[in-house]
């Protein structure tokens, strides 16, 4: 119901072929100035452009519920998604989702609730109002699982925050500044005549064209190469055809294996080494290696040879080199599936409206930019854009609250909390039933205990523990400690709350702290030293094999012998750089003890044992120097304040610890820090009947090492300690955890539905490309046209990149095509787009051209 007011009001409010040409101007302004190419026209043009600003004040948003489909507990409406195609027609399913529930509505998709909006003011909003300073967009899961698996660094479109926004300043000035295309367009116009060239020479030889968008990759890969290396560059080699060749192939891969693995539990996918999973990985694999190598190879070029392209220009921006060939290599494989899938779809488009080639052929150049806005209008390469919103908002009316990012953030957060509810309530009842049936203080049921009738066997369990707890107490380690603190206390004079929150500090900081910096040298070395074993593991099995076939040795011969060559080599490389990894283990080894020892220290001091009568005074100014809502430290803390810090300070340490590892972690990681997050639960109902001096040891001992661990994640502070660097540090390891942390909600503008609105575009299935044409009376007939509706390059300071190289490679192409050639797409029979990471077609489009007779 609410929908339906808001598409009403939303249409009634703006009359749409009266707005059609101011909205159109607005946006061209919009997109030809991009607000972080420069910063002071920016403030103007945002004022100037700044669409009606429809959100409100998060507080004033309606309390209605925003649309959803009915879903399923935990798996959402996966099935509904599975069933209709998998992810493949998600562009068809969410079309008719927002047939049925409205502009905007929310859906679970598994456990993570996305947005999705098809209003065009709406998603102008998201991208001019909402976004942020640094709007950050979902990136496809097998990618975001790949760059955490191998950490390998990408481009603008993996960069987020301080990172992303000085380099895409720096590339917009170069890329999307006024006049740019004119720069922009030699190089182009050289490769695409090439190619032209390579075309006719098939067409005489009678050879047909059987997969365009191979073509196209190629294409689209070769202009952006050019573009970056200029017009002066020499002949390439066959060499360098050949690794052209290979690059966009598996570029072309990449985007196929996704779309495979669309849909399906990523994770599981990869931990069950999957084949779907294995061909993915090859592909970006061999991709990010190949398009490393041709960035190298043009930076080696450039330095010897001085061309004129925009390499020069970036390396005269002082740019080092690791990031260049991070942009670059990404800016080839951004270009290579979205170019060349436009140009399939413009040619698919054209082939079956023999009158607008003849248009083109009449009106030339100035006609093909409404070919190329209307081809890209039905088929959006990128029919979804996602934006994740930096703070709560009122959007379309509905509260948008802060949701979950990725699925697996908010799964294991879900997973944990019901967790700790189960265990939680299942051990204070447990110890609540032993604290009732002794009706004693719960910290003395070891002794309490044996008073009771109990079988045999348990009662032998039960001397055995006080035998034990008896012995421990009375052992000269905790006699140290006690007699250390009661040292302590009387010397300071401190309350005794003081008095255990300042020893405790003190100790950690004298030799915790030490300890633990020598812990982080050790593991990076190791990590250091792993990498490097690694590349010695390669040599290893080149020796290996030559071995076996000088020695003729079996497999499993072989194998014994590389395994002990692996061996050797590792320590060597230990002793080499002194790092045996026990010794990582040396905080452990002091940690554990001495908080057995000091709690059963304070155990002491409230048992009184040793007996006397100044123990008696240590007991009675215990029960006096408490502090707030415990003021006597011998009872426990039964607000459960002090035991629920306690644990939720461990859970955080645990917490933090997975979130700043950059690499993926081991099955043995996952299953001890499983361990260790149960433990944590566990530990929260003890720490609730133990007395509350123990506890307010425990909390400021577990707090001590979050702020320890925490600070110790530090780059520079690491460099200052000496700690090497390693393959897994994070560079900004708190904005990652934040990251990590923070609830954002994602939008997804649905683009596809957007630009096929009928409210928006009248016969908006229909390829009419002068429906753009302001100057053409055939337009008079189409009422509705709300230019601003179809955004195939995104809008705002995270748009399109690459727009201006398209469009004048795009236009271009369609020319010298339609110029010499006659052409039809062969194969078209039940075209259908489908999804993968790009809209594509389902299946290859072939072409049969014929030289065209211009006389
Ligand atoms: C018809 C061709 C193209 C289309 C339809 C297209 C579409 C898009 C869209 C919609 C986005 C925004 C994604 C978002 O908002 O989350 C984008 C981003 C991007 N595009 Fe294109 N693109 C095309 C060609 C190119 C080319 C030729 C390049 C090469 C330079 C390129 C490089 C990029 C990069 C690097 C980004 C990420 C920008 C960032 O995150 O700051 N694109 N593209």
């Amino acid at each position: 119901m609410t929908c339906l007011n808001f598409s009403i009001t939303s249409r009634n409010s703006r009359s749409n072929r009266d707005d059609a040409d101011e909205i159109e101007e607005i946006a061209n302004i919009i997109d030809s100035n991009d607000n972080t190419t420069m910063d002071t026209e920016a403030v103007n043009i945002t004022l100037i452009c700044r669409p009606p600003d429809r959100t409100c004040e998060f507080k004033d948003a309606s309390h209605v519920e925003m649309p959803r489909p009915t879903s399923l507990p935990i798996i959402g409406t996966k099935i509904d998604l599975f069933m209709r195609g998998r992810g493949t027609r998600i562009h068809e399913y969410v079309d008719e989702r927002h047939k049925n529930l409205g502009k905007i509505f929310t859906e679970k998709f598994g456990t993570t609730d996305l947005i999705f909006i098809s209003d065009a003011e709406l998603i102008k909003t998201l991208f001019m109002n909402l976004e942020g300073k640094y709007p950050m967009h979902i990136l496809p899961d097998p990618w975001v699982l790949y760059e955490k698996l191998y950490g390998c660094q990408r481009g603008l479109l993996f960069m987020n925050g301080e990172e992303w926004l000085s380099n895409r300043r720096l590339m917009n000035k170069h890329l999307l500044r006024d006049g740019a295309e004119l720069t922009l367009r030699e190089p182009i116009v050289n490769t695409i005549e090439k190619f032209i060239d390579s075309w006719k020479r098939k067409v005489k030889n009678n050879e047909e064209i059987i997969d365009i968008s191979s073509e196209f990759y190629k294409l689209s890969i070769n202009v952006l190469i050019n573009i970056l290396m200029g017009t002066n560059i020499p002949t390439p080699s066959r060499h360098y055809d050949e690794l052209l060749l290979k690059f966009s192939s598996s570029v072309k891969d990449i985007f196929e294996t996704t779309t495979k693995l669309y849909g399906l539990p990523i994770n599981l996918c990869q931990q069950l080494n999957l084949k779907l999973w294995r061909d993915f990985k090859e592909c970006v694999d061999l991709s990010l290696l190949l398009g490393n190598k041709l960035v190298t190879e043009m930076l080696h070029l450039q330095k010897k040879g001085n061309y004129n392209g925009l390499l020069n220009k970036i390396i005269d921006e002082n740019m080092d080199e690791k990031t260049i060939s991070r942009i670059l290599t990404d800016f080839i494989m951004a270009a290579g599936d979205t170019t060349a899938y436009t140009s399939m779809w413009i040619l698919y488009l054209l082939s079956d409206n023999i009158s607008e080639i003849s248009e083109i052929r009449r009106k030339k150049q100035s006609y093909i930019q409404f070919v190329i806005k209307e081809a890209m209008r039905l088929y959006p390469v990128a029919p979804f854009l996602t934006r994740i919103l930096p703070k709560n908002c009122c959007l379309g009316g509905f509260e948008v609250h802060q949701g979950a990012t990725r699925g697996y953030v908010h799964n294991l957060r879900t997973k944990s909390y019901r967790f700790y509810s189960v265990v939680y309530s299942s051990r204070i009842n447990h110890f609540n039933r032993v604290s009732c049936s002794t009706s004693v203080p719960v910290y003395n049921n070891f002794a309490d205990l044996t008073n009771k009738k109990r079988c045999f066997s348990m009662d032998s369990i039960v001397k055995w523990q006080e035998q034990t707890y008896m012995s421990i107490a009375n052992s000269t380690a905790v006699n140290v400690m006690q007699d250390g603190l009661l040292y302590f206390h009387d010397a300071t004079g401190f309350s005794w709350c003081t008095t255990i929150v300042a020893s405790t500090i003190l100790v950690r900081t004298l030799m915790t702290v030490p300890l633990s910096i020598y812990q982080n040298y050790i593991l990076a070395k190791v990590e250091n030293i792993s990498f490097e074993l690694k590349e010695l593991g390669n040599e290893l099995k080149k020796e290996t094999a030559a071995a076996k076939k000088m020695l003729n040795l079996t497999d499993k011969q072989a194998a014994i012998l590389f395994r002990h060559s692996i061996k050797k080599q590792w320590s060597k490389l230990v002793v080499r750089d002194n790092c045996h990894p026990l010794k990582a283990t040396m905080v452990i080894w002091f940690q554990i003890p001495f908080w057995v020892c000091m709690s059963f220290a304070l155990r002491n001091l409230v048992n009184m044992n040793p007996p006397g009568s100044s123990a008696m005074v240590t007991f009675m100014e215990l029960s006096t120097g408490g502090f707030g809502w415990i003021p006597n430290l011998t009872v426990s803390d039964h607000s459960y304040i002090l035991p629920v810090v306690f644990g939720l300070t461990n859970l955080a340490i645990i917490e933090i610890q997975t979130m700043s590892k950059l690499r993926q972690p081991s099955k043995l990681y996952n299953i001890f820090t499983n361990v260790f997050r149960v433990f944590s639960v566990v530990l929260i109902p003890i720490a609730a009947n133990v007395p509350s001096c123990m506890c307010l040891y425990w909390v400021t001992s577990s707090l001590f090492g979050l702020i320890q661990n925490l600070t110790l994640l530090s780059p520079s502070l690491r460099r200052k300690l000496k700690i090497p660097e390693a393959p897994s540090e994070l560079e900004h390891p708190y904005s990652h955890i934040k990251d990590e942390f923070s609830h954002k909600t994602p939008i997804i503008a649905s683009i596809y539905t957007s630009g096929r609105d009928d409210g928006y575009f009248s016969k908006p299935c229909e390829f009419l490309p002068f429906r753009w044409d302001r100057n053409d009376l055939r337009r008079e007939n189409l009422v509705n046209h709300k230019a601003s509706a179809s955004l195939p390059f995104a809008l705002g300071a995270r748009s399109c990149i690459g727009k201006k190289i398209a469009i004048v490679q795009l236009t271009e192409l369609v020319w010298q095509i339609v110029d010499n050639f006659d052409f039809k797409c062969t194969n078209t029979d039940n075209i259908k787009a489908i999804t993968s990471q790009a809209l594509v077609p389902n299946k290859k489009i072939g072409i049969k051209l014929t030289l065209r007779n211009k006389t």
